[in-house]
Protein backbone atom coordinates (compact mmCIF):
# COMPACT_ATOMS: atom_id res chain seq x y z
CA UNK A 1 0.00 0.00 0.00
CA UNK A 2 1.31 3.75 -0.85
CA UNK A 3 2.24 5.31 2.10
CA UNK A 4 3.25 9.00 -0.41
CA UNK A 5 0.61 10.86 1.63
CA UNK A 6 2.64 10.85 4.39
CA UNK A 7 5.81 12.11 3.37
CA UNK A 8 7.49 14.50 5.49
CA UNK A 9 9.43 16.48 2.94
CA UNK A 10 7.68 18.94 1.46
CA UNK A 11 7.61 19.55 -2.38
CA UNK A 12 8.41 23.23 -3.76
CA UNK A 13 5.82 24.87 -6.29
CA UNK A 14 5.24 28.15 -6.31
CA UNK A 15 7.84 31.09 -5.81
CA UNK A 16 11.25 30.15 -3.71
CA UNK A 17 10.95 29.63 -0.52
CA UNK A 18 7.10 28.86 -0.68
CA UNK A 19 6.51 25.34 0.88
CA UNK A 20 3.65 22.57 -0.06
CA UNK A 21 2.40 21.54 1.92
CA UNK A 22 1.94 24.66 4.10
CA UNK A 23 1.55 22.68 7.41
CA UNK A 24 1.80 23.08 10.28
CA UNK A 25 0.69 26.24 10.51
CA UNK A 26 3.22 28.75 12.42
CA UNK A 27 0.45 29.85 14.97
CA UNK A 28 -2.08 27.16 15.09
CA UNK A 29 -4.97 27.41 18.20
CA UNK A 30 -5.91 23.91 19.34
CA UNK A 31 -9.06 24.26 17.32
CA UNK A 32 -7.58 25.21 14.06
CA UNK A 33 -5.09 22.09 14.81
CA UNK A 34 -8.02 19.56 15.99
CA UNK A 35 -10.00 20.76 12.40
CA UNK A 36 -6.45 20.22 10.64
CA UNK A 37 -6.09 16.66 11.93
CA UNK A 38 -9.49 15.72 11.18
CA UNK A 39 -9.38 16.89 7.48
CA UNK A 40 -5.99 14.94 7.10
CA UNK A 41 -7.41 12.12 8.47
CA UNK A 42 -10.45 12.61 5.65
CA UNK A 43 -7.69 12.70 3.00
CA UNK A 44 -5.57 9.53 3.89
CA UNK A 45 -9.43 7.48 4.15
CA UNK A 46 -9.77 8.55 0.96
CA UNK A 47 -6.31 8.23 -0.57
CA UNK A 48 -6.45 4.47 1.05
CA UNK A 49 -9.86 4.13 -0.94
CA UNK A 50 -7.92 4.96 -3.95
CA UNK A 51 -5.35 2.58 -3.57
CA UNK A 52 -7.79 -0.47 -2.77
CA UNK A 53 -9.34 0.44 -5.83
CA UNK A 54 -6.47 0.66 -7.74
CA UNK A 55 -4.88 -2.42 -6.51
CA UNK A 56 -8.41 -4.42 -7.22
CA UNK A 57 -7.70 -3.17 -10.33
CA UNK A 58 -4.04 -4.52 -11.16
CA UNK A 59 -4.96 -7.68 -9.61
CA UNK A 60 -8.41 -7.74 -12.46
CA UNK A 61 -5.62 -6.81 -15.41
CA UNK A 62 -3.67 -9.68 -13.68
CA UNK A 63 -6.39 -12.18 -14.42
CA UNK A 64 -7.82 -11.03 -17.09
CA UNK A 65 -4.53 -11.49 -18.82
CA UNK A 66 -4.45 -15.19 -17.90
CA UNK A 67 -7.85 -15.24 -20.11
CA UNK A 68 -8.04 -16.15 -23.39
CA UNK A 69 -9.88 -13.30 -25.42
CA UNK A 70 -11.97 -13.86 -28.59
CA UNK A 71 -13.37 -11.27 -30.62
CA UNK A 72 -16.00 -11.72 -32.94
CA UNK A 73 -16.38 -9.68 -35.91
CA UNK A 74 -18.70 -9.58 -39.13
CA UNK A 75 -21.54 -7.41 -40.54
CA UNK A 76 -24.79 -7.38 -39.04
CA UNK A 77 -26.65 -10.92 -38.91
CA UNK A 78 -23.62 -12.72 -39.95
CA UNK A 79 -24.43 -14.59 -36.84
CA UNK A 80 -21.55 -13.85 -34.47
CA UNK A 81 -23.91 -13.71 -31.26
CA UNK A 82 -25.55 -17.48 -32.17
CA UNK A 83 -21.58 -18.67 -32.43
CA UNK A 84 -21.24 -17.18 -28.95
CA UNK A 85 -24.52 -19.16 -27.87
CA UNK A 86 -22.92 -22.14 -29.24
CA UNK A 87 -19.55 -22.02 -27.28
CA UNK A 88 -22.10 -21.19 -24.05
CA UNK A 89 -23.83 -24.49 -25.07
CA UNK A 90 -20.82 -26.62 -25.66
CA UNK A 91 -19.17 -25.53 -22.91
CA UNK A 92 -20.96 -23.84 -20.45
CA UNK A 93 -24.49 -25.83 -20.57
CA UNK A 94 -25.22 -25.27 -17.31
CA UNK A 95 -25.02 -21.59 -17.08
CA UNK A 96 -26.92 -21.37 -20.71
CA UNK A 97 -29.12 -23.94 -19.85
CA UNK A 98 -30.11 -21.69 -16.54
CA UNK A 99 -30.32 -18.29 -19.07
CA UNK A 100 -33.02 -20.21 -21.52
CA UNK A 101 -35.60 -18.58 -19.56
CA UNK A 102 -34.79 -15.03 -20.24
CA UNK A 103 -34.95 -16.06 -23.82
CA UNK A 104 -38.54 -16.30 -23.81
CA UNK A 105 -39.33 -13.18 -23.44
CA UNK A 106 -37.14 -12.32 -27.11
CA UNK A 107 -38.50 -15.45 -28.73
CA UNK A 108 -42.35 -13.96 -28.12
CA UNK A 109 -41.07 -11.15 -29.08
CA UNK A 110 -39.93 -11.94 -32.27
CA UNK A 111 -42.99 -13.89 -33.17
CA UNK A 112 -45.61 -11.43 -31.97
CA UNK A 113 -43.17 -8.72 -34.48
CA UNK A 114 -43.95 -10.78 -37.40
CA UNK A 115 -47.14 -10.84 -36.81
CA UNK A 116 -47.45 -7.09 -36.64
CA UNK A 117 -45.70 -6.77 -39.69
CA UNK A 118 -48.07 -8.80 -41.29
CA UNK A 119 -51.02 -7.38 -40.12
CA UNK A 120 -49.26 -3.55 -41.52
CA UNK A 121 -48.49 -5.15 -44.60
CA UNK A 122 -52.46 -6.41 -44.80
CA UNK A 123 -53.04 -2.60 -43.57
CA UNK A 124 -51.76 -1.54 -47.19
CA UNK A 125 -48.76 0.72 -48.11
CA UNK A 126 -50.97 4.13 -47.41
CA UNK A 127 -49.15 4.36 -44.10
CA UNK A 128 -45.86 3.40 -45.11
CA UNK A 129 -43.35 6.03 -46.85
CA UNK A 130 -41.59 5.41 -49.74
CA UNK A 131 -38.12 4.35 -47.38
CA UNK A 132 -40.22 1.84 -45.70
CA UNK A 133 -41.48 0.38 -48.64
CA UNK A 134 -38.28 -0.32 -49.66
CA UNK A 135 -36.80 -1.66 -46.64
CA UNK A 136 -39.84 -3.68 -46.34
CA UNK A 137 -37.62 -5.57 -48.98
CA UNK A 138 -34.93 -5.68 -47.85
CA UNK A 139 -35.24 -9.55 -46.96
CA UNK A 140 -36.54 -9.94 -50.66
CA UNK A 141 -35.10 -13.33 -51.73
CA UNK A 142 -35.50 -11.78 -55.45
CA UNK A 143 -33.05 -8.95 -56.87
CA UNK A 144 -35.80 -6.86 -58.06
CA UNK A 145 -38.11 -5.71 -55.46
CA UNK A 146 -41.70 -5.23 -56.05
CA UNK A 147 -42.70 -3.92 -52.84
CA UNK A 148 -44.41 -0.66 -54.27
CA UNK A 149 -47.41 -2.61 -56.06
CA UNK A 150 -50.62 -1.95 -54.96
CA UNK A 151 -51.64 -3.77 -51.81
CA UNK A 152 -55.33 -3.05 -52.58
CA UNK A 153 -54.81 -5.57 -55.26
CA UNK A 154 -54.95 -8.45 -52.69
CA UNK A 155 -56.56 -7.04 -49.82
CA UNK A 156 -59.34 -9.09 -48.21
CA UNK A 157 -61.64 -7.52 -45.99
CA UNK A 158 -62.00 -11.52 -45.08
CA UNK A 159 -59.81 -10.71 -42.38
CA UNK A 160 -61.48 -7.81 -41.15
CA UNK A 161 -62.49 -10.04 -37.96
CA UNK A 162 -59.48 -11.66 -37.81
CA UNK A 163 -57.35 -8.35 -37.82
CA UNK A 164 -59.59 -7.17 -34.87
CA UNK A 165 -58.76 -10.07 -32.82
CA UNK A 166 -54.63 -9.74 -33.13
CA UNK A 167 -55.10 -6.13 -32.41
CA UNK A 168 -54.15 -6.56 -28.76
CA UNK A 169 -50.22 -7.94 -29.68
CA UNK A 170 -49.74 -4.04 -30.01
CA UNK A 171 -50.29 -4.07 -26.71
CA UNK A 172 -47.82 -7.22 -26.44
CA UNK A 173 -45.36 -6.20 -28.33
CA UNK A 174 -45.07 -3.03 -26.66
CA UNK A 175 -45.36 -4.77 -22.69
CA UNK A 176 -42.32 -7.34 -23.98
CA UNK A 177 -40.51 -4.23 -25.40
CA UNK A 178 -40.47 -2.26 -21.91
CA UNK A 179 -39.67 -5.52 -20.37
CA UNK A 180 -36.89 -6.35 -22.25
CA UNK A 181 -35.63 -2.75 -22.67
CA UNK A 182 -36.78 -1.13 -19.07
CA UNK A 183 -33.81 1.84 -18.67
CA UNK A 184 -33.05 1.55 -21.79
CA UNK A 185 -33.38 4.86 -23.79
CA UNK A 186 -36.05 4.51 -26.27
CA UNK A 187 -34.27 3.43 -29.79
CA UNK A 188 -35.46 2.82 -33.77
CA UNK A 189 -37.23 0.18 -33.45
CA UNK A 190 -39.16 0.48 -30.52
CA UNK A 191 -42.52 0.98 -30.18
CA UNK A 192 -43.69 4.53 -30.88
CA UNK A 193 -47.08 4.73 -28.42
CA UNK A 194 -49.74 2.15 -29.87
CA UNK A 195 -49.26 3.40 -33.23
CA UNK A 196 -49.19 0.79 -36.12
CA UNK A 197 -45.96 1.18 -37.23
CA UNK A 198 -44.13 -0.68 -40.58
CA UNK A 199 -41.14 -2.25 -39.59
CA UNK A 200 -38.55 -2.95 -41.96
CA UNK A 201 -37.47 -5.90 -40.54
CA UNK A 202 -40.39 -8.30 -39.34
CA UNK A 203 -39.07 -9.61 -36.42
CA UNK A 204 -35.78 -7.25 -35.35
CA UNK A 205 -35.56 -7.07 -31.46
CA UNK A 206 -33.12 -4.07 -30.69
CA UNK A 207 -32.14 -3.56 -26.88
CA UNK A 208 -28.73 -3.31 -25.18
CA UNK A 209 -28.09 -7.33 -25.02
CA UNK A 210 -25.66 -9.00 -22.94
CA UNK A 211 -25.95 -10.07 -19.91
CA UNK A 212 -27.78 -7.02 -18.43
CA UNK A 213 -31.32 -7.57 -20.09
CA UNK A 214 -31.43 -11.24 -18.82
CA UNK A 215 -30.50 -10.33 -14.98
CA UNK A 216 -33.05 -7.83 -15.51
CA UNK A 217 -35.55 -9.90 -16.67
CA UNK A 218 -34.91 -12.62 -14.30
CA UNK A 219 -34.72 -9.44 -11.60
CA UNK A 220 -38.44 -8.73 -12.27
CA UNK A 221 -39.87 -12.47 -12.33
CA UNK A 222 -38.13 -13.27 -8.84
CA UNK A 223 -39.49 -10.15 -7.32
CA UNK A 224 -43.17 -9.96 -8.74
CA UNK A 225 -43.82 -13.02 -6.58
CA UNK A 226 -47.11 -14.63 -7.36
CA UNK A 227 -48.53 -11.35 -8.22
CA UNK A 228 -49.97 -11.70 -11.60
CA UNK A 229 -47.83 -8.58 -13.85
CA UNK A 230 -48.02 -7.23 -17.38
CA UNK A 231 -45.55 -9.78 -18.52
CA UNK A 232 -48.41 -12.52 -17.81
CA UNK A 233 -51.10 -10.29 -19.14
CA UNK A 234 -48.99 -10.12 -22.28
CA UNK A 235 -48.81 -13.92 -22.15
CA UNK A 236 -52.45 -14.37 -21.63
CA UNK A 237 -53.31 -12.21 -24.61
CA UNK A 238 -50.88 -14.54 -26.76
CA UNK A 239 -51.94 -17.41 -25.96
CA UNK A 240 -55.33 -16.14 -27.00
CA UNK A 241 -54.37 -15.43 -29.93
CA UNK A 242 -52.95 -18.66 -31.07
CA UNK A 243 -55.32 -20.01 -33.43
CA UNK A 244 -55.17 -16.74 -34.89
CA UNK A 245 -52.31 -16.28 -35.50
CA UNK A 246 -52.05 -19.72 -37.48
CA UNK A 247 -54.99 -18.77 -39.13
CA UNK A 248 -53.45 -15.78 -40.55
CA UNK A 249 -50.35 -17.16 -41.53
CA UNK A 250 -52.12 -19.81 -43.56
CA UNK A 251 -54.73 -17.28 -44.97
CA UNK A 252 -54.41 -16.85 -48.61
CA UNK A 253 -54.65 -13.70 -49.40
CA UNK A 254 -51.60 -12.60 -46.74
CA UNK A 255 -49.45 -15.52 -48.54
CA UNK A 256 -50.43 -14.01 -51.90
CA UNK A 257 -49.75 -10.40 -50.64
CA UNK A 258 -45.85 -11.43 -49.27
CA UNK A 259 -45.43 -13.33 -52.64
CA UNK A 260 -46.27 -9.56 -54.39
CA UNK A 261 -43.98 -7.93 -51.94
CA UNK A 262 -41.33 -10.14 -52.76
CA UNK A 263 -41.09 -10.42 -48.80
CA UNK A 264 -39.87 -14.41 -48.04
CA UNK A 265 -40.64 -14.13 -44.32
CA UNK A 266 -38.76 -17.72 -43.64
CA UNK A 267 -35.34 -16.34 -44.37
CA UNK A 268 -35.59 -13.72 -42.08
CA UNK A 269 -34.25 -13.67 -38.79
CA UNK A 270 -36.44 -14.66 -35.74
CA UNK A 271 -38.58 -16.40 -37.49
CA UNK A 272 -41.12 -18.21 -35.43
CA UNK A 273 -44.52 -18.44 -37.38
CA UNK A 274 -43.91 -22.09 -37.79
CA UNK A 275 -43.84 -22.07 -34.36
CA UNK A 276 -46.79 -20.42 -32.87
CA UNK A 277 -48.77 -23.21 -31.24
CA UNK A 278 -45.84 -24.20 -28.73
CA UNK A 279 -44.14 -20.49 -28.67
CA UNK A 280 -47.70 -18.86 -28.00
CA UNK A 281 -48.87 -21.12 -25.16
CA UNK A 282 -48.41 -20.02 -21.29
CA UNK A 283 -46.38 -22.96 -20.91
CA UNK A 284 -43.72 -22.35 -23.55
CA UNK A 285 -40.39 -22.79 -22.07
CA UNK A 286 -37.36 -22.00 -24.76
CA UNK A 287 -35.86 -25.12 -26.46
CA UNK A 288 -31.59 -24.90 -27.54
CA UNK A 289 -32.74 -24.60 -30.89
CA UNK A 290 -35.43 -22.31 -30.42
CA UNK A 291 -32.89 -19.62 -27.84
CA UNK A 292 -30.57 -20.53 -31.45
CA UNK A 293 -33.12 -19.46 -33.88
CA UNK A 294 -34.02 -16.18 -31.66
CA UNK A 295 -32.91 -12.74 -33.20
CA UNK A 296 -31.44 -9.86 -30.48
CA UNK A 297 -29.32 -7.32 -32.06
CA UNK A 298 -26.43 -6.38 -30.58
CA UNK A 299 -25.87 -2.88 -29.57
CA UNK A 300 -22.03 -1.66 -29.32
CA UNK A 301 -19.54 -3.83 -27.81
CA UNK A 302 -20.41 -6.96 -24.82
CA UNK A 303 -17.83 -8.81 -22.73
CA UNK A 304 -19.10 -12.33 -21.92
CA UNK A 305 -17.17 -14.11 -19.82
CA UNK A 306 -17.25 -17.94 -19.90
CA UNK A 307 -15.79 -20.17 -17.68
CA UNK A 308 -15.62 -23.92 -18.97
CA UNK A 309 -17.71 -26.23 -16.76
CA UNK A 310 -15.86 -28.73 -17.09
CA UNK A 311 -12.91 -26.84 -15.49
CA UNK A 312 -14.90 -26.66 -12.00
CA UNK A 313 -13.13 -28.01 -8.93
CA UNK A 314 -10.05 -27.65 -10.71
CA UNK A 315 -6.94 -25.52 -9.43
CA UNK A 316 -7.21 -22.13 -9.47
CA UNK A 317 -4.60 -20.97 -12.25
CA UNK A 318 -6.41 -23.69 -14.19
CA UNK A 319 -9.56 -22.25 -13.63
CA UNK A 320 -8.18 -18.91 -14.92
CA UNK A 321 -7.15 -20.96 -18.35
CA UNK A 322 -10.67 -22.39 -18.50
CA UNK A 323 -12.52 -18.87 -18.42
CA UNK A 324 -12.37 -17.04 -22.10
CA UNK A 325 -13.64 -13.66 -22.57
CA UNK A 326 -16.16 -13.12 -25.92
CA UNK A 327 -16.43 -9.55 -27.25
CA UNK A 328 -19.44 -9.70 -29.20
CA UNK A 329 -19.74 -6.51 -31.05
CA UNK A 330 -22.91 -5.41 -33.11
CA UNK A 331 -22.22 -5.47 -36.62
CA UNK A 332 -24.30 -2.88 -38.57
CA UNK A 333 -22.01 -0.08 -40.03
CA UNK A 334 -22.37 2.62 -37.77
CA UNK A 335 -21.31 0.30 -34.97
CA UNK A 336 -17.65 -0.54 -36.32
CA UNK A 337 -15.86 2.27 -35.04
CA UNK A 338 -16.43 0.96 -31.13
CA UNK A 339 -14.62 -2.75 -32.52
CA UNK A 340 -10.95 -0.87 -32.59
CA UNK A 341 -10.68 -0.70 -29.07
CA UNK A 342 -10.21 -4.49 -28.67
CA UNK A 343 -8.38 -5.08 -31.01
CA UNK A 344 -5.47 -4.18 -29.28
CA UNK A 345 -5.27 -7.52 -26.41
CA UNK A 346 -6.92 -10.37 -27.88
CA UNK A 347 -5.83 -13.70 -28.75
CA UNK A 348 -8.16 -14.74 -31.60
CA UNK A 349 -10.84 -13.18 -34.06
CA UNK A 350 -13.79 -15.14 -35.45
CA UNK A 351 -14.70 -13.30 -38.34
CA UNK A 352 -18.08 -14.83 -39.76
CA UNK A 353 -19.95 -13.55 -43.21
CA UNK A 354 -23.11 -14.79 -44.13
CA UNK A 355 -23.26 -16.45 -46.91
CA UNK A 356 -26.84 -16.01 -48.19
CA UNK A 357 -26.54 -12.26 -48.21
CA UNK A 358 -24.96 -12.34 -51.46
CA UNK A 359 -28.75 -11.37 -52.95
CA UNK A 360 -29.35 -9.05 -49.77
CA UNK A 361 -28.80 -5.46 -49.06
CA UNK A 362 -27.65 -3.92 -45.85
CA UNK A 363 -30.45 -2.94 -43.64
CA UNK A 364 -29.04 -0.09 -42.56
CA UNK A 365 -27.27 1.03 -46.24
CA UNK A 366 -29.45 -0.12 -49.14
CA UNK A 367 -27.19 1.17 -51.58
CA UNK A 368 -24.72 -2.04 -50.50
CA UNK A 369 -24.75 -5.20 -51.35
CA UNK A 370 -24.06 -7.89 -48.38
CA UNK A 371 -21.70 -9.97 -49.85
CA UNK A 372 -19.53 -7.26 -50.91
CA UNK A 373 -19.91 -5.11 -47.69
CA UNK A 374 -18.45 -8.74 -45.87
CA UNK A 375 -15.54 -8.98 -48.28
CA UNK A 376 -14.45 -5.16 -48.02
CA UNK A 377 -14.69 -5.61 -44.33
CA UNK A 378 -12.99 -8.43 -44.04
CA UNK A 379 -9.93 -7.07 -46.16
CA UNK A 380 -9.93 -4.58 -43.82
CA UNK A 381 -9.17 -6.75 -41.22
CA UNK A 382 -7.09 -8.75 -42.59
CA UNK A 383 -4.95 -5.98 -42.98
CA UNK A 384 -4.93 -4.72 -39.66
CA UNK A 385 -1.91 -4.41 -38.09
CA UNK A 386 -3.34 -4.22 -34.12
CA UNK A 387 -4.39 -8.38 -35.51
CA UNK A 388 -1.66 -9.39 -36.82
CA UNK A 389 -0.59 -11.59 -34.33
CA UNK A 390 -3.81 -13.38 -32.90
CA UNK A 391 -5.60 -16.87 -34.46
CA UNK A 392 -7.70 -16.11 -37.13
CA UNK A 393 -10.72 -17.79 -37.74
CA UNK A 394 -13.27 -17.73 -40.47
CA UNK A 395 -16.62 -19.06 -40.73
CA UNK A 396 -18.89 -18.76 -43.90
CA UNK A 397 -22.14 -18.81 -42.51
CA UNK A 398 -25.47 -19.36 -43.36
CA UNK A 399 -24.97 -22.70 -45.38
CA UNK A 400 -28.65 -23.71 -45.15
CA UNK A 401 -29.88 -20.29 -46.30
CA UNK A 402 -27.38 -20.41 -49.31
CA UNK A 403 -28.12 -23.69 -50.40
CA UNK A 404 -31.83 -22.80 -50.10
CA UNK A 405 -31.89 -19.99 -52.18
CA UNK A 406 -29.34 -21.45 -55.23
CA UNK A 407 -32.19 -24.49 -54.80
CA UNK A 408 -34.87 -21.79 -55.19
CA UNK A 409 -33.50 -20.72 -58.18
CA UNK A 410 -31.67 -17.56 -56.87
CA UNK A 411 -28.60 -17.16 -59.67
CA UNK A 412 -25.27 -16.70 -58.06
CA UNK A 413 -23.95 -14.99 -61.05
CA UNK A 414 -26.43 -12.32 -61.58
CA UNK A 415 -25.32 -10.68 -58.36
CA UNK A 416 -21.59 -11.87 -58.94
CA UNK A 417 -20.73 -11.34 -62.96
CA UNK A 418 -16.91 -13.20 -62.44
CA UNK A 419 -18.59 -16.16 -60.80
CA UNK A 420 -18.89 -18.93 -64.21
CA UNK A 421 -20.03 -22.41 -62.66
CA UNK A 422 -22.47 -23.98 -61.98
CA UNK A 423 -25.05 -22.91 -59.54
CA UNK A 424 -25.22 -24.93 -56.71
CA UNK A 425 -24.01 -25.16 -53.05
CA UNK A 426 -20.70 -26.64 -53.84
CA UNK A 427 -19.34 -24.36 -56.62
CA UNK A 428 -20.73 -21.27 -54.83
CA UNK A 429 -18.95 -22.05 -51.89
CA UNK A 430 -15.87 -23.16 -52.87
CA UNK A 431 -15.74 -19.93 -55.18
CA UNK A 432 -16.61 -18.10 -51.58
CA UNK A 433 -13.92 -19.40 -49.45
CA UNK A 434 -11.24 -18.90 -52.47
CA UNK A 435 -12.01 -15.54 -52.49
CA UNK A 436 -11.75 -15.00 -49.03
CA UNK A 437 -8.82 -17.07 -48.49
CA UNK A 438 -6.87 -14.76 -51.23
CA UNK A 439 -7.72 -11.67 -49.59
CA UNK A 440 -6.22 -12.82 -46.51
CA UNK A 441 -3.18 -14.12 -48.59
CA UNK A 442 -2.67 -10.53 -50.10
CA UNK A 443 -3.82 -7.96 -47.37
CA UNK A 444 -2.19 -9.73 -44.31
CA UNK A 445 1.00 -8.12 -43.51
CA UNK A 446 2.98 -11.26 -42.49
CA UNK A 447 2.28 -14.78 -42.97
CA UNK A 448 -0.33 -15.96 -40.71
CA UNK A 449 -2.98 -19.60 -40.83
CA UNK A 450 -6.24 -19.06 -41.60
CA UNK A 451 -8.67 -21.49 -40.07
CA UNK A 452 -11.87 -21.88 -42.41
CA UNK A 453 -15.08 -23.73 -41.85
CA UNK A 454 -18.23 -23.71 -43.62
CA UNK A 455 -21.47 -23.24 -40.95
CA UNK A 456 -24.83 -23.40 -39.81
CA UNK A 457 -24.65 -21.96 -36.61
CA UNK A 458 -28.61 -23.15 -35.57
CA UNK A 459 -27.43 -26.67 -36.40
CA UNK A 460 -26.20 -27.89 -32.41
CA UNK A 461 -24.71 -31.44 -34.40
CA UNK A 462 -23.00 -30.07 -36.48
CA UNK A 463 -21.47 -26.85 -34.85
CA UNK A 464 -20.52 -29.23 -31.78
CA UNK A 465 -17.76 -30.58 -33.81
CA UNK A 466 -16.80 -26.89 -35.04
CA UNK A 467 -16.80 -25.29 -31.73
CA UNK A 468 -14.81 -28.45 -30.55
CA UNK A 469 -11.97 -28.10 -33.79
CA UNK A 470 -12.23 -23.55 -32.73
CA UNK A 471 -11.39 -24.36 -29.51
CA UNK A 472 -8.54 -26.75 -30.09
CA UNK A 473 -7.16 -23.89 -33.08
CA UNK A 474 -6.95 -21.44 -30.70
CA UNK A 475 -5.73 -22.83 -27.64
CA UNK A 476 -2.89 -24.49 -29.45
CA UNK A 477 -2.02 -21.55 -31.54
CA UNK A 478 -1.76 -19.73 -28.06
CA UNK A 479 0.76 -22.09 -26.56
CA UNK A 480 -1.28 -22.91 -24.09
CA UNK A 481 0.39 -25.29 -21.68
CA UNK A 482 -0.70 -29.09 -21.88
CA UNK A 483 -2.52 -28.52 -18.24
CA UNK A 484 -4.43 -26.12 -19.59
CA UNK A 485 -5.87 -28.15 -22.32
N1 LIG B 1 -30.82 -20.17 -40.99
C1 LIG B 1 -29.75 -19.71 -40.33
N2 LIG B 1 -29.90 -18.71 -39.45
C2 LIG B 1 -28.79 -18.30 -38.80
C3 LIG B 1 -27.51 -18.86 -38.98
N3 LIG B 1 -26.63 -18.23 -38.18
C4 LIG B 1 -27.34 -17.30 -37.51
N4 LIG B 1 -28.65 -17.35 -37.87
C5 LIG B 1 -29.74 -16.48 -37.41
O1 LIG B 1 -29.47 -15.19 -37.91
C6 LIG B 1 -29.93 -14.21 -36.99
C7 LIG B 1 -28.81 -13.22 -36.76
O2 LIG B 1 -27.79 -13.84 -36.01
P1 LIG B 1 -27.00 -13.06 -34.87
O3 LIG B 1 -26.09 -14.06 -34.25
O4 LIG B 1 -27.95 -12.34 -34.01
O5 LIG B 1 -26.20 -12.02 -35.77
P2 LIG B 1 -25.08 -11.00 -35.28
O6 LIG B 1 -23.93 -11.16 -36.21
O7 LIG B 1 -24.81 -11.16 -33.84
O8 LIG B 1 -25.80 -9.60 -35.59
P3 LIG B 1 -25.59 -8.19 -34.84
O9 LIG B 1 -25.74 -8.43 -33.39
O10 LIG B 1 -26.68 -7.32 -35.41
O11 LIG B 1 -24.24 -7.69 -35.24
C8 LIG B 1 -30.40 -14.96 -35.75
O12 LIG B 1 -31.81 -15.03 -35.76
C9 LIG B 1 -29.79 -16.35 -35.91
O13 LIG B 1 -30.60 -17.34 -35.36
C10 LIG B 1 -27.39 -19.92 -39.93
O14 LIG B 1 -26.33 -20.47 -40.19
N5 LIG B 1 -28.55 -20.30 -40.56
MG1 LIG C 1 -25.11 -9.97 -32.23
Amino acid sequence: MSTRRESTSPIQIGPVGQSWPPYPPAEETELERALRLEEEKEAKKKSDVIDEAIEVERNELKKRKQYIKVLLLGQAESGKSTILKQFQLNYAPKAFQAESEAWRAVIQLNLVRTVNFILDIMAGSSNMTSEEKESAATYSSSPQPNANRSSSETRNDDLGPLKTRLAPLRQVEMILVNRLSADEPRRSGSLDGLTPKYYSRASEVSIRGGTGWKALVQRKQDSRGSEPDDLDQARQILETCQKDIVALWKSPPVQQQLRQSDIVLRDQSGFFLDDTRRIASQKYKPTFPDILKARLQTIGVEEHSMTFESAEGQSAAAQAGKTWLFYDVGGSKGQRAAWAPYFDDVNAMIFLCSMAGFNQTLSEDRSVNRLLDSLTLWKTICSSKLLSNVTFILLLNKCDLLEAKLKGGELFARYVRSFKEANDFKHVSEYLRGKFIAIHKSQSARKRALHVHLTCAIDIEVMSHVIVRLREAILVDNLMSVDLI
